[in-house]
């Protein structure tokens, strides 16, 4: 197979084609993490089929318990919680899971397993019950610690430089599942009458800037003055005001088309209200493979060290000279801050 043939895979090729054929790039592959990927898509296909039908059967609505962030889990969030784990546990390439909806890690009692999985199950949970595009955002690490025991601290809470792959899908007008393995970004569409992923989107690259900001700007009036002084040039510039309050969604559309989202602290949420390990680190894995950037306004996103597994931290990411042009103002601001 000459290089051509290895890198353009005709679109149309499907998921599990696609997987096995990048697997052939790496002569050591063993097939675990192509593996672990199909156990996600999998789930993805029955999450896909829930929510499209949530509306007809008794899965709308709160769920009656709180996470470990404070907020009401809905149903859903609840029912996606359970596919992807028991996927991820009976694929058996995993060790242990770090989930949105559960305080404590997941030992799924693979102990030969070599992967760590941090998921946010449901993102978006605000628009389920009103058939907003909503999305499932997943960052796999290989363990640091050795197999035959369980995943350790150690092993959740690494840098996201050290990520194997990260992806997400979005349950829009159609499905989707977008994911790196550090060799470039592939979008597959599904096909539900097939019950197929199918490479509609190959080698994705974000414009370098754009014209769209997507900002809660109901939270503006606790914008530190850079952010606030950023989101006025946006307006300015001319740019249009993009939010739909699924992170997936927003970042998704700015992926294609150029922009940038951002969610910077708040009164609020002083630390961003976005988690690092399962919303933040595989967004930013995604970006930077597509050619764009992203930052906690001032230290890029995949080298902060979590501290928690939950941790949350500011995210601004999309098309480089954005994020760069933000960044800018933030440290007009922090100057301007020592001086006084
Ligand atoms: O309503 P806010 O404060 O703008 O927050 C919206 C953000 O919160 C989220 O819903 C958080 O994710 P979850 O739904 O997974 O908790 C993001 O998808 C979205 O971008
Ligand atoms: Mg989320
Ligand atoms: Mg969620």
């Amino acid at each position: 197979m000459n290089q051509h043939d290895k890198l353009a895979l005709p679109v149309g090729t499907t998921l599990d084609r696609f997987i096995m054929r990048k697997q052939e790039d790496f002569p050591y592959a063993t097939g675990e993490l192509s593996q672990l990927l199909r156990d996600i898509a999998l789930a993805a296909k029955i999450v896909n089929r829930e929510i499209n039908r949530s509306g007809l059967i008794d899965i709308a609505g709160a769920y009656g318990n709180r996470n470990v962030q404070g907020e009401d889990q809905q149903k859903l969030d609840v029912i996606a919680n359970i596919r992807f784990i028991r996927a991820l546990r009976n694929g058996g390439e995993v060790c242990t899971v770090i989930s949105e909806e559960d305080e404590e890690v997941i030992q799924t009692g693979n102990v030969q397993g070599k992967y760590i999985v941090a998921i946010d199950p449901l993102d978006g949970s605000s628009n389920i019950d009103v058939n907003v595009s909503i999305g499932t955002i997943f960052s796999i690490y290989r363990r640091v610690s050795p197999t035959g025991t369980e995943g350790t601290m150690a092993d959740c809470l690494q840098t996201g430089t050290n990520q194997v792959a990260a992806g997400y899908v979005i349950y829009g007008s159609s499905t989707m599942m977008v994911y790196t393995t550090g060799n470039g970004v592939n979008g597959f569409t599904y096909e539900p009458s097939l019950g197929e992923f199918f490479l509609s989107h190959p080698q994705i690259i974000t414009p370098k800037t754009g014209t769209v900001y997507s900002v809660n700007e109901g939270s503006s009036s606790s914008f530190s003055p850079g952010v606030a002084a950023f989101v006025e040039q946006c307006k300015q510039d001319g740019f249009s005001a993009r939010y739909i309050g699924s992170l997936v969604a927003d970042f998704h559309r700015n992926l294609l088309k150029g922009g940038i989202y951002i969610y910077p602290p708040t009164s609020k949420s002083p630390d961003g209200k976005l988690r690092l390990m399962y919303e933040c680190n595989p967004l930013a894995f995604i970006v930077e493979q597509a050619g764009g950037k992203s930052s906690n306004g001032q230290m890029r996103t995949m080298e902060i060290r979590p501290q928690d597994m939950h941790a949350r931290c500011p995210l601004f990411i999309g098309s480089k000279e954005l994020v760069e042009q933000a960044e800018t103002f933030l440290a007009q601001e922090r100057q301007t801050q020592q001086v006084s």
